[in-house]
């Protein structure tokens, strides 16, 4: 018997006599130890504290008109497991189900498929028939403190007395909702995600819990900030403070000045409310930040030593391998110390989430440069105007500020390969945009191009102290290789390179509003993770919604520019750049 709709999680219980119970189109069944691990429910798995057991006595599945929603409520306090997918995936799934209550019985004969015309519409994308093909999702485990300190117990959420919150009915987030990591399926036969069986990750979602694992009086929380600057630092700070002071009645909070290096190298400065309470107007951050300086022990040492007991870490993808390792260690030495990361990166670089917070902001700022240098090359005799943008390894941020401009009419970006000289080159293409409108506006990320610049051997080994390569300034070069390239084909002709260079100035302001919102939501989100006890884990935007990320998994994944997708035709269209393809 299969089930056709799988759900696994990494650690799962369920005792027989707790069998969820699953109804479809009115009828019953109870999962039998075969479809339990089919579900992924292993009943020989026996994990305390795990999210699931107290989640799975009832379980229900309704066929709404072209969505199917399974609901799993409890007989605890918490209520459980949601999620929804197309009808079309489960067309069969009813004929793996085994039915045990009366009714279920009766209809036992009845075919069982869904009915719905959506449904009979979407025949024509060629879902698979055959039952072995599962739909799944995979929930990502979120490290616990409980995963090595099983005596930890659990409170009731302070937001509960909180009269400025009285938590309405929904407010508490169940364990078990999730949020897709993708969204965008293909059901035809021969997809990936179907013909492979490969199961669809889930995050947990972010949010206040029922429960709780540290009384406010007791703790003592940390927040520092590493890596470069992005817009909204000091939002995430501000919030961070205001939400554990106003939230959970945290008085004890402490900023650790000047990134990691600040744990063993400097004393802690104390926070609260109305030290913070205009940062969220400032650019930068009021914590200051380093690069390098990490050191693991001395790092943990230090935390063990000030006696926190939450610590907050607001960085980049650097950044988040560090927290990896410090939450690593403190697992190791069995510290009652929660470790929550909040990513940040200008350049969006940082896999899994949808964008990091500031980013809006730069691409904002990105606007002003390509609008001088328009002006500039439109104001001279066959002019180039020519902006160099953040990105140091990825064009997310030249991507965007171009599609945004309409003005650019080449953006060249570290994940495209181009060339200069020759047929279908970025010289013929520039002379083509002067002849016929007597100016063009370059948009280049700070990655690109890097191979192409000549460097000395103590070039190409140059490093910041955080170890990541010290780019060479390719716009310079580039500017200096128009102007050559220009000189020996154009002798006597006019010809202006107006060349801006903006970099730290759309990163070292203040967020814009739908930054500042993220960066409290996200801060917000920490917050509420970390109170419930999870640990190793950042919070982010997935797929517009917040949720809880092992930092391991963040830390590894990467963003870079998908030159194959509609974004980047959109701005092979926009600019009617060249493909750089050599004949
Ligand atoms: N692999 C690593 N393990 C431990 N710590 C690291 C690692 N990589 C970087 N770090 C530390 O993390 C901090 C920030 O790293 P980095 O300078 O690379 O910036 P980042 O966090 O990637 O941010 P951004 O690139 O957006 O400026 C530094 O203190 C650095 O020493
Ligand atoms: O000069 P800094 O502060 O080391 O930072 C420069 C780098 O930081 C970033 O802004 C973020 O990683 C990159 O775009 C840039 O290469
Ligand atoms: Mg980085």
């Amino acid at each position: 018997m299969q089930n056709r709709f799988q759900f696994h999680a990494e650690e799962s219980h369920c005792d027989k006599e707790d069998a969820p119970s699953v109804k479809v189109f009115d009828q019953s069944f109870t999962f039998t130890d075969h479809n339990l691990i089919g579900w992924g429910l292993n009943s020989n798995q026996s994990m305390p504290r795990s999210p699931w057991h107290h989640y799975l006595p009832q379980a229900s599945i309704r066929v709404a008109k072209n969505c199917i929603r399974a609901i799993t409520t409890s007989t605890c306090t918490e209520l459980a497991l949601q999620f929804s997918f197309i009808s079309t995936l489960f067309h069969q799934t009813t004929a793996a189900a085994t039915p045990t209550t009366t009714t279920a019985k009766k209809k036992k004969k009845k075919k069982m498929a869904l009915s719905s015309p959506e449904a009979t519409n979407l025949n024509t994308a060629k879902i698979p028939e055959n039952p072995s093909s599962p739909c799944s999702i995979h929930l990502q485990k979120l490290p616990h403190l409980t995963d090595y300190l099983p005596n930890l117990k659990p409170l009731p959420n302070p937001l509960e007395k909180n009269t400025l919150y009285h938590p309405p009915a929904g407010f508490y987030i169940n364990q078990s909702e999730v949020v897709l990591g993708k969204i965008i399926l293909d059901l035809s036969a021969d997809s990936e995600a179907v013909s492979s069986h490969s199961p669809q990750v889930a995050y947990s979602r972010a949010g206040p819990r029922w429960q709780v694992f540290f009384e406010p009086k007791d703790i003592k929380a940390a927040i520092v900030t590493c890596g470069g600057l992005c817009p909204g630092m000091n939002t995430v700070i501000r919030e961070l403070v205001v939400g554990l002071w106003e939230m959970y009645g945290v008085r004890q909070i402490y900023g650790v000045t000047a990134g990691y290096r600040g744990f063993y190298s400097r004393d802690p400065i104390e926070l609260n409310p109305k030290l913070v309470h205009n940062w969220h107007k400032l650019g930068g951050t009021a914590l200051e930040t380093s690069r390098g300086g990490f050191d693991l022990n001395k790092i943990v040492d230090a935390i063990e030593h000030h006696g926190f007991n939450q610590v907050y870490i607001i960085g980049g993808d650097g950044t988040m391998r560090g927290a990896v390792n410090i939450f690593n260690e403190i697992q190791r030495r069995k510290l009652n110390i929660a470790v929550a990361g909040i990513p940040k990166t200008v350049d969006n670089d940082i896999g899994i989430i949808d964008r990091s917070f500031g980013f809006q902001t730069a691409v904002e700022m990105a606007q002003q440069a390509i609008n001088a240098a328009h002006v500039e090359a439109e104001s001279a005799v066959n002019g180039i105007g020519l902006v160099k943008l953040m990105g140091r390894s990825t064009g997310h941020i030249a991507l965007h500020a171009t599609l945004s401009s309409r003005d650019v009419d080449c953006c060249l970006i570290p994940e495209i390969d181009f060339y200069l000289e020759g047929e279908g080159g970025l010289f013929e293409f520039l002379e083509k945009q002067l002849k016929e409108n007597g100016h063009a506006v370059l948009v280049v990320a700070e990655g690109a191009g890097q191979d192409m610049i000549p460097r000395t051997e103590a070039q190409k080994e140059e490093r910041d102290e955080s170890g990541n390569l010290v780019f060479l300034d390719f716009g310079a070069w580039l500017k200096s290789e128009l102007k050559n390239w220009w000189a020996r084909d154009h002798a006597n002709e006019l010809f202006t390179v107006k060349y801006i260079d903006p970099t730290y100035m759309i990163r070292a302001v203040p967020a814009n509003a739908t930054d500042n919102l993220y960066c409290t939501l996200v801060a917000y989100s920490a917050i509420h993770g970390v109170m419930a006890g999870y640990t190793g884990f950042v919070s982010g935007l997935i797929n517009g919604n917040y949720a809880y990320i092992p930092v391991e998994e963040v830390a590894h994944a990467r963003n870079e520019v998908n030159t194959k997708d509609h974004k980047w035709a959109w701005v092979r269209s926009v600019t009617n750049q060249p493909d750089f393809v050599k004949p």
